[in-house]
């Protein structure tokens, strides 16, 4: 029998990714604490967070597969998070602003069976975004929507945001916040077919 596919995340973009495929699965807000230790790598970081937020849901499955995630930004070699609030959305865009820098995000997959933790994976992909440079009132505007405060580094390419993006190198779904690529690649390994194996029947892309 097909386990249940959770995705532990309360992030309102990574819901919408699976469901927009298609995918059945039942959303599991994750209550893990999300301290990690200190100088580790953005790819070690993001990977240890997933799998932090994966598990903690994973406890409480009785057969499931759990899908974790955790998306930073990092300019010059410093992880950048949620900002929180206006002061600190102001300052992270003022750095990021007419520059490059990277978005990692990574993915933990927990397999339960029988109450028990069968598997455990970790991955994580790297995406460069080109930022154009922004005056200090648009940074003002975009501040005051509201849209960069639940967001790593300030911004969301998905919305308002969009505006400021060059270019990027990488996976666009994975600065959104779950690659899907890298999320069925990871499926495979563990023997299942992100698609074939969750599929509810309503695809909307
Ligand atoms: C850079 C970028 C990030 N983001 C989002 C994705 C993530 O939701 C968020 C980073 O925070 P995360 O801590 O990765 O996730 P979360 O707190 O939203 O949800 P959960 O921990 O329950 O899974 O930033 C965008 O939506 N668009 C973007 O362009």
């Amino acid at each position: 029998m097909q386990p249940e596919l959770v995705l532990a995340s309360g992030s309102p973009r990574r819901q919408e990714l699976l469901s927009q495929l298609g995918l059945s699965f039942r959303i599991q807000t994750s209550q893990a604490d999300e301290t990690v230790e200190q100088n580790l790598s953005p790819a070690t970081f993001v990977e240890q967070l997933a799998l932090k937020k994966a598990k903690a849901v994973a406890r409480s499955c009785q057969s499931a597969l759990v899908i974790g995630a955790d998306t930073v930004v990092v300019l010059d070699d410093e992880i950048l998070g949620k900002p929180g609030d206006q002061t600190v959305v102001k300052r992270m865009l003022t750095r990021l602003q007419g520059r490059e820098h990277q978005v990692y995000t990574g993915i933990a997959l927990v397999q339960v069976h029988d109450e028990k933790v069968v598997r455990e994976l970790t991955d994580h992909k790297r995406t460069t975004v080109w930022m154009r440079r922004l005056t200090p009132e648009k940074i003002e505007w975009y501040a005051g929507t509201g849209e960069p405060l639940d967001k790593a580094g300030a911004y969301g390419i998905q919305g308002f945001g969009a505006c400021f993006v060059e270019k990027i190198e990488g996976c666009y779904f994975n600065v959104v916040g779950l690659s899907i690529s890298l999320l069925d690649e990871m499926m495979e390994k563990i023997g299942f077919s992100l698609v074939e194996d969750f599929r509810s029947g309503t695809k909307v892309l």
